[in-house]
Parts: structure tokens; sequence; C-alpha cells
């Protein structure tokens, strides 16, 4: 029997809250899966349509960013019509609001960007001029820091919709997250990975963030037994960073954080909101972390390096409204 307000710790079914594109899907999927191979749950999923899908024709830092993608999904958490959300954890915004909070993160996929195109195999190869699509500012500015004379286009959509962008020819290349296109068995669409040294991911890329409601005791309890640790303790540091500094994504801004043995390395960079010909802004700290306060401390760190390097700069030229979402 299930309880739709509250899950008992008898619970055998629970219902996944996601959205409709083939990648969340997959995503609430995989979830279903090791929650049915786990505890023997049996899941069903709830689809839905977001603000965020519907809205394709601006990029998503006019119109009022990363909340647009879970705001839905939430809303049935708070109804008692699903237990949990599963999203893409970059797509989550730095602060969770009042009543939910994100309960574990998976294991990650591939956290790097990665060189899509039909003609030419990695980013040196482009010809000058070359129309590179992508609509994150942190790919756009990265992009022109190392090659300025690059045509760079907005792109929205999901990926079938970027992937045939290109295909009909709108682009030379594209930029997107190496681990959508491995979920989806995309993998061979993926002429070359950036590394990092040359793009930066987002705070968060390539992980699984699990969302429920704060008063859902029982279900946290299960669900922190999912956690992958190391991971974990990586998207602390990295969001910690993004918190730090607004969390807009009016704001290009990258932060990865990778182990090295015990080591968290944490590396951050921010480029100017409204012009990608200033110079990038980077930082790192690294410092043995095993618990989230010592991530949260690298974090605050890395954003005190960027802050007295120029980030403070950077950070003034941000639109004032569209600081937020
Ligand atoms: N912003 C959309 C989004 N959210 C998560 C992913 C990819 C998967 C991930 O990073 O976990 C993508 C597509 C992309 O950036 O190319």
């Amino acid at each position: 029997m299930r309880d739709n307000s509250v899950m008992s710790t008898h619970t055998l079914s629970c219902t996944i809250a996601t959205r409709e594109s083939r990648l969340a899907l997959w995503q609430a999927e995989h979830v279903r899966d090791l929650l049915a191979a786990r505890f023997g749950w049996s899941v069903d999923l709830l689809g839905m349509t977001t603000r965020g899908d519907q809205i394709l024709d601006r990029a998503l830092s006019k119109v009022g960013g990363k909340g647009l993608f879970v705001k839905e999904l939430e809303v049935a958490l708070e109804e008692g019509r699903a237990h949990l959300a599963v999203h893409s954890l970059k797509d989550v915004p730095m602060e969770m609001p009042e009543g939910f909070v994100l309960v574990t993160v998976l294991d990650r996929e591939d956290p790097r960007d990665a060189f899509v195109s039909n003609h030419f195999a990695c980013l040196a190869d482009l010809p000058q001029g070359a129309r590179v699509g992508t609509s994150s500012l942190r790919r756009v500015v990265q992009l022109k820091a190392r090659r300025p004379d690059l045509d760079v286009q907005p792109l929205r959509g999901n990926l079938d919709t970027r992937l045939r962008k290109l295909d009909e020819g709108q682009y030379d290349a594209i930029i997107l997250a190496a681990a959508g296109l491995k979920r989806l068995g995309l993998a061979h669409r993926i002429r070359s990975c950036l590394e990092l040294d040359e793009m930066l991911p987002a705070a968060g890329q390539g992980a699984l963030g699990l969302e429920i409601r704060q008063d859902a005791v029982e279900i946290s309890a299960a669900m922190q037994t999912l956690t992958h640790q190391p991971t974990w303790l990586a998207v602390h540091a990295e969001r910690a960073v993004s918190r730090a500094l607004g969390g807009s994504c009016s704001m290009p801004l990258a932060a990865h954080a990778r182990w090295n043995g015990a080591v968290l390395q944490l590396d951050a960079l921010l480029g100017h909101p409204g012009d990608a010909t200033v110079p990038l802004v980077s930082a790192m700290a690294q410092a043995e972390v095993t618990t989230t306060e010592q991530a949260e401390a690298l974090g605050l760190a890395v954003v005190a390096q960027l802050r007295s390097q120029g980030g403070d700069a950077l950070l003034a030229a941000l639109p004032s409204a569209t600081a937020q979402d």
C-alpha cells in the first residue's frame, strides 16, 4: 500500500517525478532500476513538462535560469503525487527551496564537455571563423578565450534537437556535456572530449541529484545509502563556489573538483557576463577532504582567490535584475 504523503519503511512502491526529455527519462529509469535492485521497490515514473522545456527560443540565462527545470517537479512532491525527483545536478539551483533537500548524489558520469562535429575532429582543427553552437555562457567564454576567431552562435533544445541542428548544417561544431551523450547511447557522436584545462565543466556536471521533501524522513534514510561519497564531496565543493557567487546562470562560471588520492583539487573560473573578450579569472585550491564542511570550505577558499584576482570586477558587471534565478 502506498501512503501518498509519507513513505513508510514497509513501502514497496514509490513515484519518481521526471521531465520528459529523453535524457531526463533515461536518468529517472536508471534510478528506478537502482531502487528496484537495492530495495526491491516497484517504482512508477510521473512525466512532466517544465517551463524550461517549453521556452526554447531564448537563452536560459535570459529567462530566469536553472530553477525553471525543477519547479513543477517540486510541486508534484509537495502535493504528494511523487516522492522523489531525479535531476541532472548541474540544473539544480544552489539554494534548495524551503521544504526540499538534495538527499543524495550518485556516481558521476564523465564530467567533461564534448566536441561534436560532422567535419572536424577537435577544436584545434576548426578553420578560422568556424561556427560553433552553444548557449552556455560558460562555454562561450572558454571557447572565445582559446579561439577568439570562432563565430559562437546560440543553440538550445534537448540533445536530439541540438544534434539535428548540427546535422542540418547550421553549425560546424557544437559543444555538449559528454555525460548526456553517453547516457543516451550517443557516445559515437563525440569526436573528442575537451580536457579539463581547455573547458572546465559546470558545477555538478555529469552527476545525478535526487531531491525529496525535507519531511520525508524514511525515504531520506533509504536514499542516503545510495550516496557516492567521492562525488558527494566533490559536488559540495563545486556548488559552494557557485552558491557563494550568487548561483546565477547569467554568470559564466565553471567549477570542477577532482580527486588526487585523498586530496580534492578544486578548479574554478569566471568570465565577464557580457563580453567574452575580457580575460578569464581562474583559481585552484586543494586539500584533504573527508566531510561536506571541508568540501565547502575548499569552495570558499577558491572563491576568495577568484574575487581577489579580478573576479569582483566581473561580478560587478552582472546585471542585477538577473543576478538570481
Ligand atoms: N543544461 C542542460 C543539461 N543538463 C544536464 C546535461 C547533460 C548531463 C549532465 O551534465 O549531467 C545537459 C545538456 C548539456 O549541457 O549538454
